[in-house]
């Protein structure tokens, strides 16, 4: 495998991992970190072709992969894609619920529909694919999910209605942490900050040129994240180091979620962009898809 991942090779041999939004960005760098730490990694989305070829790189980098392309805002095809997985591959170990998105607008133009595919993909999709995999699998044999949510603290202006779905989501996966320990299932967070994806590119000229600028200037780290930034992270989540870990968030974003909106960076306190120490260590993830 040439993915080159800070953790043990074998570490999930013979376990099963599903990703949702895996045919793309994160979810896509998480696939590829899983299947090189030895896991059969079942990829979920609605667009086979990118599944598809999420499914080939992997398996030509040597990785077990499989595809089962279903919109996770649709309760019965959720249900029965989760009865599939398990029929096809047993037990689910892990759960990465990553797929998500919204579209930029402020409040005031956001339609009822809008509101509502935004919030059923970053919140109820979630929850249904963790309430699923958990009654078909994890209730008898534990597991670890990990769900990947935003900054949306002190408000996500411009992105409203996936602020208050993050938010939500965080609830969820504190309440689940809870409700689900007995079980032997840890339920935790992710909370990226800006992080440099293909679906960060989709956003279109306008947010390229302008809106990320202008948030490069709030991030102590001077730089937004990559996408191997964020699947190391929840590697962690999903592994044995986390074991006393649950209903946890782990905000993965440079120091943007830190005060730096309300009183400003002053220059001494950014980090300078090219510090020689900066990406040295970095394990090298996978080409950025658009990039390709
Ligand atoms: C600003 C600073 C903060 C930045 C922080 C950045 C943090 C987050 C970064 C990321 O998440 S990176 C990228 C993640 N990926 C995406 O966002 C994917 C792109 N988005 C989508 O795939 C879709 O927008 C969606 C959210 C999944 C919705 O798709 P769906 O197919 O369900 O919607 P539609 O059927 O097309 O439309 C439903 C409804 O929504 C309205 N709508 C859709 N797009 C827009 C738009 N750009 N502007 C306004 N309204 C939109 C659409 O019109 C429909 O409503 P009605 O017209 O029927 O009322
Ligand atoms: N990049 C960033 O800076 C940040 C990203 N995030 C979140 O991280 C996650 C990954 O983002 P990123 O990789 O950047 O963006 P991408 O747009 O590349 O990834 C989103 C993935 O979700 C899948 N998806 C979306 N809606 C559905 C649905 N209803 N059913 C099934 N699959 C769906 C998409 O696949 P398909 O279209 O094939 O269904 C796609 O593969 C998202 O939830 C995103 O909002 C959060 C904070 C910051």
């Amino acid at each position: 495998m040439s993915y080159r991942s800070a953790f043990r090779a074998d570490l999930f041999a013979g376990q099963t991992h599903i990703v949702t939004g895996g045919g793309s960005g994160i979810g896509r760098c998480c696939a590829h970190e899983l299947a090189a730490l030895g896991a059969n990694v079942i990829l979920i989305g609605r667009n086979i072709e990118r599944l598809e070829s999420t499914q080939a790189e992997i398996i030509a980098d040597g990785g077990k992969a499989s595809y089962y392309s279903v919109d996770i805002r649709q309760e019965a095809d959720v249900r029965d894609t989760v009865a599939k997985i398990v029929a096809d591959h047993g037990q689910i170990h892990g759960l990465v619920n990553n797929a998500g998105g919204q579209f930029p607008a402020p409040l005031l133009k956001i339609s009822k529909n809008g509101w509502d595919a935004v919030v059923s993909s970053n919140l109820t999709g979630g929850f249904l694919m963790a309430r699923e995999v958990m009654n078909q699998s994890m209730r008898e044999k534990g597991g670890s999910i990990v769900n990947i949510i935003a900054d949306m603290w002190r408000g996500m202006p411009s992105m409203g209605h996936s602020g208050a779905a993050r938010a939500g989501m965080l609830s969820f996966t504190e309440t689940a942490a809870v409700e689900w320990a007995s079980y032997g299932v840890r339920v935790n967070a992710v909370a990226p900050g800006f992080i440099a994806s293909s679906g960060m590119d989709s956003y279109g000229d306008e947010f390229a040129n302008h809106v990320i600028p202008q948030m490069r200037g709030t991030i102590p780290s001077s730089r937004m994240g990559d996408e191997d930034e964020i699947s190391s992270v929840i590697t962690f989540l999903l592994s044995p180091a986390a074991s006393y870990t649950t209903g946890a968030c782990i905000c993965v974003d440079g120091g943007s979620s830190l005060n730096t909106k309300l009183f400003g960076l002053k220059e001494h306190d950014r980090m300078p962009e090219q510090k020689a120490f900066h990406r040295a260590v970095k394990p090298m993830a996978v080409q950025r898809m658009m990039k390709k």
